[in-house]
């Protein structure tokens, strides 16, 4: 394993009884770098999340993290290792503020044991990171999907991760929160944070990626920059041929 990757996938299987959702997949994952992950609907990107961060044990396969395998561990230690993730559909404590939910992802995400004030004031910072400070005290069922969004950013940033898996934060959004979404994530990468990140929303993940995996039917299908990836011939048939913005 080459010093710079921080996270190897290697030959990963994983099959829901005859339904084979990953073939045999391997990527890597660079220090300080984006990998957009695409594919169409059901080509395995989520079960490949799933599998990196410990929902899925994979039938076959290594995952290695900071050249550690890592692939029968259970999710809050790979958490405390420092693997965080967001997901698709964001589920926050509804009836708890904002900067709670934050509190919550700081005081049991971290490594290291803190206090619940040290977790506030991580909390916090966060919240002005990312943009949410005005609505900390608010509870979390009045934010706007937009704003959730946001939130599950923060609580997956409470856990001070060196891998971030961000699966689909700007889908659903309007372009003005999308762009802004983006610029955070920018900023995430920029203070040392690796990132694989999910995305349809092709503007999006086109735009801030060093490099996109492509998958299909549970298989890499293409590897490469995205100037490589808007022109393969392959990809457009399998993908981005009905992805209009693809290429803009
Ligand atoms: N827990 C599960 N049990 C059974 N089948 C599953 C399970 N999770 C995923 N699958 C199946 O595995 C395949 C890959 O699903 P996955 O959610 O990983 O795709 P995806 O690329 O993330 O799709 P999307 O872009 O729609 O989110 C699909 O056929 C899906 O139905």
């Amino acid at each position: 394993m080459s010093q710079n990757i921080i996270l190897q996938v290697d030959e990963v299987w994983k099959t829901f009884g005859g339904l084979v959702a990953l073939g045999g997949v391997s990527l890597k994952l660079h220090q300080n770098e984006i990998l957009g992950l695409i594919g169409p609907n059901g080509a395995g990107k989520t079960t490949l999340f799933n599998v990196i961060a410990g929902a899925f044990r994979p039938d076959r396969g290594t995952v290695i993290f900071k050249h550690e395998n890592i692939t029968g561990l259970k999710p809050n230690r790979r958490c405390h290792l420092g693997i965080s993730r967001t997901f698709q559909i964001p589920k926050p404590f509804l009836d708890m503020s904002v900067l709670d939910n934050v509190v919550v992802g700081a005081y049991f995400g971290s490594a290291r044991r803190i206090g619940i004030e040290a977790a506030r004031d991580a909390a916090v910072e966060i919240l002005n990171f990312v943009g949410l400070d005005k609505q900390k005290d608010y509870p979390a069922k009045n934010l706007t999907i937009g704003e959730r969004k946001k939130l599950e950013l923060c609580r997956a940033l409470a856990a001070k991760p060196d891998v971030l898996l961000l699966d689909e934060v700007v889908g659903g959004l309007h372009s003005s929160e999308v762009k802004e979404i983006m610029e955070v994530i920018k900023r995430i990468n920029q203070s040392g944070v690796a990132i694989l990140m999910i995305e349809h929303v092709m503007k999006a993940v086109m735009g801030v990626s060093q490099r996109i995996v492509v998958l299909q039917y549970g298989k890499k299908l293409a590897e490469g920059t995205p100037d490589e990836i808007v022109q393969n011939e392959e990809v457009i048939a399998a993908y981005l041929g009905g992805k209009r913005d693809a290429a803009s």
